[in-house]
């Protein structure tokens, strides 16, 4: 049989490309061998990941360095935004001139719309991915009847207990509960109704039975195929003795479920001031704890406490002295959450983040709120922090037993549903 090739195009950022390789393995571990999956990276990105066990089949490309650097993007988040809306399509054109395979389809990030026009000229099918949940999608399609009813690109700080209960597929969801939109930022956002007029499908990081309300109203309102794929995580890779690393001897040594591990985005990050306060509160709560910190590396917390730069955060979740999970609730982050059965601590900053807090807090209940004013930029004390850690934290309280069951629950449905895919998934791009 013929060989030919999908081309896949992620968005440059560790929360969209990690789920789009998770779903590079899954095409991969289905396709009948006649396919090949070129992953198009920047130089820095094929560093960062090039050396990750990957299946033969998926391959990857590269274009230089056309946008700023992973390192200290966070400081100029618009530039970062708006470089790769420009810059990465001339050079994108070029992969595709070099590739020896035709190209049956191109899966791309939702937020990559120069890419249609792309794939126009060369006659080639577009699947759209979308990194964030169901609820986000239908959240952003329906972004006109956020401005009609004024709940968008206008102060809000008054209206923060109106509710926003008009948008198809999505429960009565408070103003509070939705981060504040420019029209600036826009600008650098996919206008998802031109892209779903243009594209052949819609591809969708969720676990049908925990987001279906979302899925199906999407599914009658779009009349294009929309697939979700479950959890969408990566498989563990079997780690031996001598490449553990020194964080996973740490969680060895300590008794179960009684390790807060905390992460709050590799996107953007919080305060110098609201990580003081975060360093205190812990201290002051006496639970231990794993902490992601870049900036905090060497401040010492005795053995109570271990800060590194970077972990294998699904390897850790799963771990049995995880008992909890401090988390600003990037989507890839919450699923995860979910597929380990560990209860969250949620510290939304911006995007989508205040709306996965809310499902989370209000609607699976699988967490509890650390921030509760999302919209404004006020620092959550270390006083707080202790007290909800610690109460959080409490394996004998009922609070957290009941808890606990819930999250179970969840793990169950999102385990069940990792094992099968969406049952005609495989034949997507087959035809
Ligand atoms: O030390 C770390 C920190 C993170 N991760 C992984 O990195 C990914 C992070 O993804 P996510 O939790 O979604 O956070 P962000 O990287 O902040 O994700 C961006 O992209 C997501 C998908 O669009 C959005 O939901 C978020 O709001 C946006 O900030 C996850 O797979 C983590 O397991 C690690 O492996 N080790």
């Amino acid at each position: 049989m013929a060989m030919n090739q999908v081309v896949v195009m992620p968005y440059p950022a560790r929360g969209h490309l990690n789920p789009l390789m998770s779903l590079c393995d899954l095409l991969s571990s289905r396709s009948d061998g006649t396919t090949i999956f070129t992953v198009v990276v920047t130089e820095e990105w094929l560093g960062l990941i090039g050396s990750d066990p990957k299946p033969d089949n998926v391959r990857f490309a590269t274009i230089p360095n056309v946008i700023p650097s992973e390192h200290g993007r966070g400081s100029d988040m618009i530039g970062f935004l708006t470089a790769v809306q420009t810059k990465i399509e001339a050079p994108f054109e070029e992969v595709l001139d070099q590739l020896k395979l035709p190209v049956k389809l191109i899966i791309a990030d939702a937020f990559l719309s120069w890419i249609l026009d792309v794939a126009d000229r060369r006659n080639i099918p577009v699947a759209a991915y979308w990194a964030m949940s169901a609820s986000m999608f239908t959240m952003w399609y329906h972004v006109d009847l956020l401005e009609q009813h004024r709940h968008i690109f206008v102060d809000l700080s008054e209206r923060e207990e109106e509710w926003i209960d008009y948008i198809p597929g999505l429960p009565p969801t408070k103003v509070a509960d939705m981060s504040p939109v420019t029209r600036e930022q826009l600008h650098v956002s996919p206008n998802l109704i031109a892209m779903m007029k243009r594209v052949q499908s819609l591809l969708l990081p969720t676990i049908y039975e925990l987001e279906h309300e979302a899925v199906d109203a999407l599914r009658s309102e779009l009349n294009k195929p929309i697939y979700t794929f479950g959890p969408n995580i990566r498989q563990l890779q079997p780690q031996s003795h001598e490449s553990k690393s020194k964080y996973m001897t740490w969680l060895d040594s300590k008794p179960p479920n009684s390790v807060l591990y905390i992460c709050l985005g590799s996107f953007l990050s919080v305060s110098t001031s609201q990580m003081d306060e975060i360093a205190a509160g812990l201290k002051q709560s006496g639970v231990k704890f794993l902490w992601v910190a870049k900036g905090r590396l060497n401040e010492s917390f005795g053995d109570e406490g271990l800060v590194v730069e970077w972990c294998d955060q699904i390897r850790v979740l799963l771990h049995s002295s995880v008992g909890g999970f401090w988390s600003h609730c990037g989507w890839n982050s919450v699923k995860e959450s979910v597929y380990s059965g560990v209860p969250m601590l949620t510290f939304p900053i911006f995007a989508d983040q205040p709306l996965n807090s809310k499902v989370v807090v209000d609607d699976w209940r699988n967490g509890w709120k650390m921030k509760k004013e999302l919209r404004r930029n006020n620092l959550v004390k270390r006083g707080e922090i202790a007290e909800i850690v610690s109460r959080f934290m409490d394996n004998e309280s009922v609070e957290r037993r009941e808890m606990v069951e819930r999250v179970k629950n969840l793990r169950d449905v999102c385990r069940v549903t990792s094992t099968y895919p969406q049952r005609d998934f495989s034949n997507f791009y087959s035809s």
